[in-house]
């Protein structure tokens, strides 16, 4: 029997066509796979047909209802295959559009990948030929215009053959003179050889393409003499094609809503998701939006799979991440109980307060970072210390919770890596330092409080002493990693034994929005030679990220092993739209009035309230003040920090903290001033301490690259009076 196959695009449209439609397609794709090839031609119902004229000799069209035709490619007809290969349904279209589909598109196996992909020839045609005339030479009158240099002038045919151009592609290639034309043309070329043209673009070596898209997409196993390429291409591209196994796959999945990152993961995601089992902890990075959480998620399915019975741990940082974290887990695992069951989802300051509550039978009392330096004020006040609250709390929590420093001895000998401010060893300042944190010490332990981070650590403390108590899981996938402090880090080791697949961490340190700077070879945790980069940003328009990124411009960031700077080259989306509105005004009420105007827009091209996020660094005045004038014009609002489930409508609002791992279809980022961007008083005065100074100003600077990274299809930036330093540069490029 035949069998069958879906691509991406089939799967996009399929949720919006029509009920009759649908069944229709059931009908049809029923037949495939109950009839022979010889059976499914002679079908008068089916009226399996060649289309004349077609690109694609293989191009077929079937009746799905008297108006609508499916558009199917069919197996290579001279190969073993032409008798019980697959089928794969492209695309299901009105009658006179699945003609005219049909005989444009072309499919291949790409030479390098040997992965499948389609092209419409006649675009790429057309786009070459209309490149050619504009290099068609001036009338001899004319002077002649200058000769461009070629974007591709330094990789040579042979390379780009190598790396799977094609000849057609080629030609068109070799016109190009700037990135804004491959952005062009780009999206008419088959996928993989455009990927491979943009990462050549942004000044990838060959080599390095070669290892990043060739190596991680082609099959392992070579294609066997009479096998064809096609049917081998068409199981090797599982992140444009699902193969159908059985007719309940079928029905179950064209019955359910499409979620394409459950089925359609890219070659990078998958290969490091479903690696069948790593020596020891794995760490993925990537920009926002680049998948990581969806890896995170295929990471814990793979691993319930190949351990039966074993317990995975999924954290992330906040418990509304935590929420989604769980939701999406159902979906990815098919609400299948018994694996259900064997995860846990939570935050790890939530599993370290569940440990203290287990080992000493009560809860402890938690601080908050406000009421934290508040005791900090006031033993610097009684002590008479020379230096600030700020740098009290931050020499708590980077040092000394930091590595774990219990006696002064210690702290009289102690790196400070990440701290400017000087302090001798065996000095009378670092001893003056430590009277101030024993007297802390004293007052939080006679009142029963503790920070998260300390509490991060005593639950640490508890599960290394206490192994029998501790809990203990074979796995832990860790999303959102980048801000755990070394105390958080120190947990999850000990809940984690070292073993193969023990750790598994995503994150992205262009994203660390809190003071955590940690080295995870510091924290015990070995990912050498087992770092993977995801480079695809699947949630924003190209438009968006490249302004988003032009907020971190310049600045180095650090990379999460404590080795080195990470980067963002390469990183890029394949979704286009309208460019970020970036707007000052020369006051709050109008830049509120604006922010009304803006969301009414949106609604009005047909986004639902909970679609669009307003966000600014704090809540009050700006969030508040958004809140009223939305309810004035009879919009509903609701707080992110309340935790509506997906299904209550109203405009989400956050602080820019309360955005991580968020997405929206719309985001208005407002206040974007020169005082809330950086925030001053959050900034450590350069001349206590320039390398917390920088840091701090990174920090704020990543926080509003985070805020603005939510959106998925627009983007409005606004301000009023002075603008943020760090969007100054992109203003004057606008
Ligand atoms: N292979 C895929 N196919 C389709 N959509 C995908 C795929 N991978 C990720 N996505 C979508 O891209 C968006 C971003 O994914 P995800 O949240 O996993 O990224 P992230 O790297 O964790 O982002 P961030 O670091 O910004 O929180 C989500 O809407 C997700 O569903």
């Amino acid at each position: 029997m035949p069998h069958l196959a879906l691509t991406k695009s089939c799967w996009q449209n399929f949720e919006q066509l029509e009920k009759p439609v649908r069944n229709g397609v059931h009908k049809a794709m029923d037949k495939f796979r109950e009839l022979t090839v010889p059976q499914l031609h002679a079908d008068k119902g089916l009226h399996l047909e060649q289309v004349k004229n077609a690109a694609d000799p293989r191009m077929r069209t079937i009746r799905i209802t008297d108006f609508w035709r499916g558009v199917v490619l069919a197996p290579d007809p001279d190969t073993k295959d032409g008798q019980a290969g697959t089928f794969l349904l492209v695309d299901v279209v009105p009658h006179d559009e699945a003609y005219a589909k049909a005989k444009k598109l072309l499919f291949s196996v790409n030479s390098a990948t040997l992965g499948l992909e389609v092209r419409d020839v006649t675009v790429i045609d057309q786009l070459t030929k209309s490149m050619e005339i504009i290099e068609t030479p001036p009338a001899p009158d004319r002077t002649p215009p200058p000769v461009l240099p070629r974007l591709f002038a330094g990789v040579s045919d042979n390379d780009m053959q190598r790396l799977g151009v094609d000849e057609q592609v080629l030609q068109a290639v070799r016109l190009l003179t700037e990135h804004s034309q491959l952005s062009t043309f780009g999206p008419f070329f088959p996928e993989d050889q455009y990927e491979v043209l943009q990462l050549l673009s942004l000044g990838f070596s060959v080599d390095e393409v070669y290892q990043q898209v060739i190596v991680t997409r082609r099959p392992s196993e070579p294609v066997k003499p009479g096998e064809s390429s096609l049917e081998k291409a068409i199981v090797s591209t599982p992140n444009r094609v699902r193969v159908i196994t059985s007719s309940d796959e079928l029905r179950q999945a064209l019955e359910q809503p499409l979620i394409a990152w459950k089925t359609f993961l890219h070659a990078s995601q998958r290969k490091v998701a479903y690696h069948p089992r790593f020596n020891g902890p794995v760490q993925v990075s990537g920009g926002p939006g680049t998948g990581k959480t969806v890896v995170a998620l295929h990471r814990v399915k793979h691993l319930l799979d190949r351990y039966p019975g074993h317990r995975v741990l999924l954290t992330t940082y906040t418990n509304a991440l935590a929420d989604s974290l769980q939701e999406n887990l159902r979906l990815v695992l098919d609400d299948d109980a018994e694996r259900l069951e064997r995860v846990h989802v939570s935050t790890v300051n939530r599993m370290a307060v569940a440990q203290i509550r287990k080992l000493k039978n009560a809860s402890p009392s938690l601080l908050g970072d406000e009421d934290d330096r508040k005791i900090w004020r006031r033993i610097r006040k009684d002590l008479d210390l020379p230096w600030s609250d700020q740098f009290l709390v931050q020499e708590y929590r980077n040092v000394v919770l930091a590595q774990q420093i219990r006696t002064l001895d210690a702290y009289q000998t102690a790196d400070r890596p990440g701290r400017g401010a000087g302090l001798r060893r065996q000095s009378a300042q670092r001893e003056q330092i430590w009277g101030a944190i024993e007297r802390y010490h004293a007052e939080t332990e006679a009142v029963g409080t503790m920070t998260h981070t300390a509490a991060c650590q005593a639950a640490a403390d508890i599960a290394f002493g206490h192994p029998g108590i501790a809990v203990q899981y074979d796995h832990v996938v860790v999303d959102e990693a980048q801000d755990l402090h070394p105390a958080q880090w120190r947990f999850l080791r000990a809940v984690a034994p070292e073993g193969p697949d023990d750790l598994f961490i995503t994150g992205d340190p262009h994203q660390r929005i809190y003071d955590s700077q940690t080295s995870l070879s510091a924290v015990g945790i070995k990912v050498t030679g087992r770092s993977r980069r995801l480079r695809i940003n699947y949630r924003s328009t190209e438009e968006i990220l490249t302004w988003s990124t032009g907020i971190l411009t310049g600045a180095p960031i650090s990379d999460m092993s404590g080795n080195g700077h990470d980067s963002l080259t390469g990183y890029r989306s394949l979704l286009h739209g309208a460019p970020p509105v970036v707007t000052g005004h020369g006051t709050e009420a109008a830049e509120i009035d604006a922010l009304v105007k803006q969301v009414l827009t949106w609604c009005d091209a047909g986004m639902e309230t909970a679609d669009i996020a307003i966000c600014s660094r704090f809540r009050m005045p700006l969030l508040d003040k958004a809140a009223k004038a939305l309810a004035d014009a009879g919009i509903k609002s609701v707080k992110v920090d309340s935790r509506p489930g997906p299904g209550v409508p109203g405009v989400r609002l956050a602080t820019a903290h309360a955005m991580k791992g968020l997405e929206f279809r719309a985001v208005a980022v407002l206040g974007v001033t020169a005082k809330s961007f950086p925030f001053a008083p959050g900034i450590t005065a350069a001349d206590v301490d320039q390398v917390q100074h920088d840091s701090d100003i990174l920090r704020d600077r990543c926080l509003l690259f985070v805020a603005c990274t939510r959106a998925r299809e627009a983007l409005a930036v606004s301000w009023s009076g002075p603008e943020s330093s760090f969007i100054t540069p992109l203003l004057r490029k606008q």
